[in-house]
């Protein structure tokens, strides 16, 4: 894992700080629950009642784990690669999946498959990794669109394949719990890279065995 610690002597659990890849910007305990305790204090709650003295602490503490796809490297994970001369569909399917809306930092859940016809060199990944991929861009505020280009986009990246096909399925608990209040509703998204994108016998294919229960 490239999780990049900084500050204190590196031990201290406590004094670890996480670095964001992209951004440079750190995730900060104390000033996440400074934040979760005034947003106690706007919505009518006392912060010093028993129940609720540890929260911010502990909500600060989720949110760091909820949001951990921010500081890990994507590339890092796709490190391992094995060159098996495998010139087939890899497909991965029903990777449990757990995101955050950007728009209300509630839940967005469901599943991913992952598949990928191997290049030339017939190089392949290790099947975690596929998961791993998921975990780590699921673990951003996000959208589901973005969510699923950006792990096809990292397969592309990372092992040159002549295709990629990601599907992500999803229930968004900001239209079940609040506003329009559709619980059930599910959300399908795609993206497709190389031979999926231009032949529509492949990406047939490939949906078939991703749509197969
Ligand atoms: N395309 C897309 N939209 C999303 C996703 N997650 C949440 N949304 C939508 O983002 C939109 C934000 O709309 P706004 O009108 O700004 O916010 P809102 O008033 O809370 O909207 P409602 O949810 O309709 O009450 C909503 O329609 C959400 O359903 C996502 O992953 N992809
Ligand atoms: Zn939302």
């Amino acid at each position: 894992m490239s999780v990049h610690q900084l500050g204190g002597s590196g031990t201290d659990a406590a004094a670890e700080v996480l670095r964001s890849i992209e951004s440079g910007r750190v995730f900060d305990q104390p000033r996440a629950e400074a934040a979760i305790r005034e947003l106690l204090i706007a919505v009518g709650e006392d912060p010093e009642r028993p129940g609720l003295l540890d929260t911010p602490g502990r909500v600060a503490r989720a949110y760091r784990e909820v949001f951990a796809g921010l500081y890990t490297d994507p590339d890092a994970v796709l490190d391992t690669t094995f060159d098996e001369g495998h010139q087939e569909l890899v497909l991965v399917r029903d990777i449990p999946m757990y995101s955050t809306c950007e728009h209300h930092l509630v839940s967005f859940h469901g599943v991913a498959h992952v598949g990928y016809i191997p290049g030339p060199t017939g190089r392949v990944t290790g099947l975690s990794k596929l998961a791993r991929l998921v975990d780590l861009y699921a673990k951003r505020p996000q959208v589901q669109e973005r969510l699923t280009s950006q792990i096809a986009d990292a397969l592309v990246r990372k092992l040159d394949p002549r295709g990629v096909i990601v599907v992500v399925e999803a229930e968004h608990l900001c239209m079940a719990m609040r506003g329009i209040r559709k619980p059930g509703a599910s959300t399908t998204t795609s993206a497709v890279r190389g031979i999926f994108q231009s032949s529509a016998a492949s990406r047939a294919e490939a949906l078939d065995l991703i749509v197969r229960r």
